[in-house]
């Protein structure tokens, strides 16, 4: 028998629905991604940390889970809200239903409900906190207590929370970073220190696959730890949460700045990046989440599809003339992109690892090894 679900928003909008996965109540801010496809990927990104996520596709579930497809070795993301889920998974790699998938990791998800309506509340007023309830764990009025105690991620340092609290190194041609993943090359040129803020799997692959041997490293690593393993380049990961309190990595990062070392950053490591570099940054209303968002590269003036997810951004006007604008997005005209006239950095605030998701922002990975490879000749 079908189990009933709830869903309370800040703004007291109540949807009632089914719980498709633990039982319990869960809290945290609510968001809408648009991709058609990748709910696992998506669930198991770290940058999804604190998030309720609703999917604006309406048959989430069609294709089961399975061990691979996933950007960290669990979900991130606070609860799961969806249309409808399918009767029957069909995939030849299936292994697990959705449903038992939620549940088996202890996540609270509801479907069931009008997304569209969910979606508009989102859009019209911005992100909004919520409580995901499941077989009656809390009644309405407390799930809106609950929703409304939510703190909000503004303000909220949540990098060094799912960060990795060891240093993970490339050892003897073997990997051991997540599953579903090895790679046998051992001839790798570039060594790379790649800051864990939450690092998605697949932005490693596409190092690994450039030639860069990895040293994965903690969030809060000191800058002179860093410098000690004499990288070739350092690599800023995506990640959760707000920018600002990272002071740990925003002060590194100035010593990697002044040293003229290559950098690249995603998302919150791109956020990192303006700010090391004297720039603000802002929560948005309700972000960009969702894997068709066009960019436009202003250098080439082409327009890129591009994967996204991210509730902060740099604000344009607080550049300093050392820091030159990339990219913008065309939905919102909002700073995507960035690069230092000055210095061997620059960072992109999409995901040009999109897996699955559009390639157009790929080769952003071959200027990083190309920066890399200028520093080393010069030296
Ligand atoms: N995917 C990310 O790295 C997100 C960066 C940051 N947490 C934001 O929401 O803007």
């Amino acid at each position: 028998m079908a189990i009933s679900a709830l869903l309370v928003l800040e703004d007291g909008s109540v949807f009632n629905g089914t719980s498709i996965g633990a039982s319990g109540y869960s809290v945290g801010e609510v968001v809408f991604n648009t991709s058609m496809t990748g709910y696992q990927e998506i669930l198991t990104d770290p940058s999804y940390a604190e998030q309720i996520i609703t999917l604006t596709y309406p048959h989430i579930g069609n294709t089961g889970t399975n061990s691979e497809d996933i950007e960290s070795d669990k979900i991130w993301a606070k609860g799961l809200v969806i249309r409808d889920l399918p009767l029957i998974a069909s995939n030849f790699r299936s292994e697990k239903s959705l449903s038992d998938y939620l549940s088996d990791n202890n996540i609270v998800a509801i479907a069931d409900i009008d997304t569209r309506r969910l979606t508009r509340i989102l859009r019209d007023k911005g992100a909004q906190r919520g409580c995901i309830v499941s077989a009656d764990a809390l009644s309405q009025s407390d799930a809106l207590e609950q929703a409304k105690a939510f703190p909000g991620l503004k303000g909220m340092d949540l990098a060094k929370v799912v960060s990795r609290t060891e240093k993970t190194q490339w050892v003897d041609g073997s990997w051991e970073l997540g599953k579903g993943y090895a790679t046998n090359k051992t001839d790798l040129p570039y060594h790379v220190v790649a800051y864990d803020f939450g690092a998605k799997s697949n932005i490693l692959r596409m190092l690994v696959d450039r030639g860069c041997k990895l040293s994965l490293v903690p969030a809060e690593t000191s800058a002179d730890d860093v410098l000690a393993l004499n990288p070739d380049g350092i690599f800023l990961s995506n990640g959760p949460g707000d920018p600002e309190p990272c002071t740990y990595a925003i002060e590194a990062i100035k010593v990697f700045l002044d040293k003229g070392i290559p950098i690249f950053g995603i998302c919150l490591g791109h956020q990192l990046l303006a700010l090391a570099s004297g720039a603000n940054t802002e929560k948005m209303k309700f972000g960009h989440h969702g894997a068709n968002h066009p960019v436009k590269d202003l250098a080439r003036d082409v327009v890129m599809i591009t994967s996204q997810n991210h509730g902060f951004a740099v604000q344009e006007s607080s550049l300093p003339e050392n820091v030159k604008v990339t990219h913008v997005s065309l939905f919102d005209k909002s700073l995507q992109g960035i690069e230092r006239t000055d210095k061997p950095a620059f960072s992109f605030q999409g995901h040009p690892e999109a897996s699955p998701g559009p390639h157009d922002a790929a080769p952003l990975f071959d200027k990083f090894i190309d920066l890399i490879v200028q520093s080393k000749t010069q030296a």
